[in-house]
Order: C-alpha cells, then structure tokens, then sequence
C-alpha cells in the first residue's frame, strides 16, 4: 500500500511501497490542485499533437490561439499548458507540469537522464527523426563515410580537434565520449547548422534528421555509426508528481489508455461479411483455414435468423473480423473465396486490450 504525506515546500519525501521506502524529490507547489500537461507550444509537433489527443477524443479547448492555457473537457481537473519542447522538459523537471509529449531527441537532451522523469508511452508514432552526424561530402571527407573512419582521421589533435556544431550539447559530447573520440569541441546555435560547415564554424554537425533533404541541400552526409539517437514524440511524466499529486497517476491511466486504443487501431479495418454454412463451428472451420482472416483472437460468428415454413432457422452467419491494412485486399479475396458476401468494412477508432503492458511498467518503475 502507498502511502504519502505533506510536506513542507524542497524537502524529500519518503514513500514506502509495496517492496521498499523510496526517496522522492517534493514538489515545487505542493498546494497546486489542477494537473497541469505541457504540450508544445509552436513548431513541428505542435499540430501532430492536438491532432493525436483529438483522435483519442482529447479535444484541447483553446480559448484563443494567442493563450498559453487550455483545457480538455473530458479530463476533469487537468489545465493543458503550452510551452516550448524544452520547457516542457525542465518544467517537469522543476514539478511545474505533470505531464507532457515531446520528443525522445528533446527529452534525452533536456533530462539528461534523471532519474525523476519518467516515459510513460514512448512511441506516439509521429515526430520521426534520428540525432545524426553529418560531415561535408566534399574535401578531406569526400571517403569517410564512417564514424570509425572519422575518428581515424590524422587531422584531429588536441590542439586542432573536430569541431562539431549542435543544439544538444548534452547528447553530443556524450555519445563523442562513448564512441572514443578524443579531440573533439563543440559549438551551439539554435538553428540552421547545416550552413556551419561551409561557413567554415564547424568540422561537422549534430542534428535532426527526417528525410535528409536539409543535408543534401547543404552537401552534408551522415555516416555509418554516427547517429546518436532514433526519436519520435513520447508521452512523459515526473516521478514526484505521480507519487505525490493527487489525481495524477488516474489521468496519467486514463491518458495511456486512450492513445495505446486509438494507436493500436491505426490501419485496422473491422470486416464483416455474410456467409452461408451448417453451423457457427463449420463456418469458424471455413474461416479460420485461410491465414488472413484469423482476426485478433479468431472470428466473431453468429447466426442470421430467418423464418421459413414458421420455423426459425439459420442458414446464413454473420462473421466480424479485424484486419490490418494492407492485408485488407487478400482478406476479402479470401473471404470470397470460402463463399463470404456482403463485404462490410469500416475503420477501428479504438481497440481497448486488457490492461496494457505499459501501466504495469510504469507501476513497476514507481515501486508500486
Ligand atoms: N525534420 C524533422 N522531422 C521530424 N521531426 C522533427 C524534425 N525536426 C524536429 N523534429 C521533432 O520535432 C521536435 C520539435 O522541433 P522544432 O523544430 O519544432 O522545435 P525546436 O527547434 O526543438 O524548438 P525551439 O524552436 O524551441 O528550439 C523535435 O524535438 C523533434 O522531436
Ligand atoms: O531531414 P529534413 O527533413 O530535411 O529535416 C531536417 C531539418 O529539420 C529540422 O529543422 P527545422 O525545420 O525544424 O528548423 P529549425 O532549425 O528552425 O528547428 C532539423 O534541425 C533539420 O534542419
Ligand atoms: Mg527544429
């Protein structure tokens, strides 16, 4: 059993498990009733967001576009905050927010892995982009194309090491450390690195990367073993406000549950289908012998009744099964093909399992 208690405002707290007492960091407000969520606020997630909580019917009701509060109607108690990736990061860091999405490139970078921040859902499916290394396709680097071949190069010393320019100076010099690259300096900016090269700043560059185009553009490639980091958006949130704030661990559960039913319906097709046969086991017989139609736990069947001479029969069987996307064509096929008509298909908003795999995680990381 959990327990927690009050405590005054930057003091620890210890909370005691079911296995063991833990120390918890206390939060920053500990009298703050409203959940707070941090989404960003401008830039490349911020629409694939919105879009993601709409699709999980988590609509956020902005008042106007020029405010910074939201709410979600369906999510009593909870304001959504809008701020930028990094902000959301520290934020929760500081226990100013109990949750947020960002992404795992912003997460790892700004959290430099402390152990109070927590991801609860890791794959939102948008947001895709790795952390890579890029060096100039052309002059002393037109034949490395690994990072192992970089760090050979005779060129860097300590007095005149590889210069690389990156917004994420945490990540970077760590990986360079990790990978054994010894003579190695970095420099910042907050955006278009890719002319740091040419400019003549930098050796190379750490940064995102989604289609390469940037890249190409500026004669700029990545190399083999040189990318730090693969990133999509991730549902977050801190240990201390789960363990501590009222209500927080209910919306984080109900906020998992929703995403991990509407992402496990992207590409699912429910198919429904009449077909004629002598019994609900003859006709599972017929379905289950064709290997695209097996459904997520086998077919759904059941019996159309009709009258005929004032008896009530059944002749014909409903069947429901679930398809993915691109079997969907060889389903139908198939189903033809063991006498099925009247095809139906629509798509799944949701597909609600038992209770996922991610909350026992998240409870097992909380010691609860
Ligand atoms: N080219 C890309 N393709 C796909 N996702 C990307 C790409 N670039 C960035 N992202 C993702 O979008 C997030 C936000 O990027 P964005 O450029 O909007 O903000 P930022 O540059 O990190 O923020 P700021 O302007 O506050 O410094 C990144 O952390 C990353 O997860
Ligand atoms: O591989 P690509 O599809 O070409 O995308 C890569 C570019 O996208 C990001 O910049 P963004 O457009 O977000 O601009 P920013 O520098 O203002 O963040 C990133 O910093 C790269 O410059
Ligand atoms: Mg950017």
């Amino acid at each position: 059993m959990l327990t927690t208690m009050n405590l005054p405002l930057h003091t620890s707290v210890w909370v005691k498990s079911r296995r063991s007492w833990c120390c918890y960091a206390s939060l920053s407000q500990p009298d703050r009733k409203e959940i707070r969520l941090g989404l960003p606020s401008k830039g490349r997630m911020s629409a694939d967001t919105l879009q993601l909580l709409q699709n999980c019917q988590l609509s956020v009701k902005q008042v106007n576009p020029r405010q910074y509060v939201a709410e979600i109607p369906q999510l009593s108690n909870l304001d959504v905050w809008f701020q930028r990736p990094k902000d959301i990061v520290r934020k929760l860091l500081s226990g100013d927010l109990d949750l947020g999405i960002v992404g795992l490139d912003t997460f790892s970078e700004h959290g430099q892995g402390n152990d109070d921040l927590i991801i609860v859902h890791e794959a939102l499916e948008y947001g895709d982009c790795r952390l890579s290394l890029a060096i100039p396709q052309y002059g002393i680097f037109e034949n490395v194309n690994s990072l192992d071949e970089l760090a050979k190069m005779p060129q860097w010393t300590e007095e005149k090491p590889l210069r690389v320019a990156t917004g994420f100076t945490y990540l970077g010099p760590k990986f360079m450390k990790e990978n054994g690259l010894k003579h190695v300096t970095f420099s910042t900016a907050d955006g278009a690195l890719e002319a740091a090269p040419a400019m003549g700043i930098a050796d190379a560059i750490l940064d995102l990367v989604s289609s390469g185009t940037t890249l190409r553009e500026n004669n700029l490639k990545e190399i083999k073993g040189g990318v730090v980091l693969e990133s999509q958006a991730v549902f977050i949130t801190s240990r201390k406000s789960v363990i501590q704030r009222k209500g927080v661990l209910e919306t984080t559960h109900e906020m998992l549950e929703r995403l991990e039913a509407h992402l496990r319906a992207i590409g699912q097709f429910t198919v429904t289908a009449n077909m004629r046969g002598s019994s609900a086991e003859e006709v599972a017989e017929r379905i289950l012998s064709q290997p695209s139609l097996m459904g997520l736990q086998g077919p759904t069947v059941s019996p159309v009744f009709c009258k005929r001479d004032g008896k009530v029969t059944a002749d014909y069987y409903a069947i429901v099964i679930c398809v993915p996307q691109k079997a969907l064509y060889k389903s139908i096929q198939q189903l033809r093909a063991i006498g099925g008509s009247g095809v139906l298909i629509s798509p799944l908003t949701y597909i609600f399992d038992e209770e996922t795999p991610r909350w026992r995680q998240l409870l097992s990381k909380l010691g609860l």
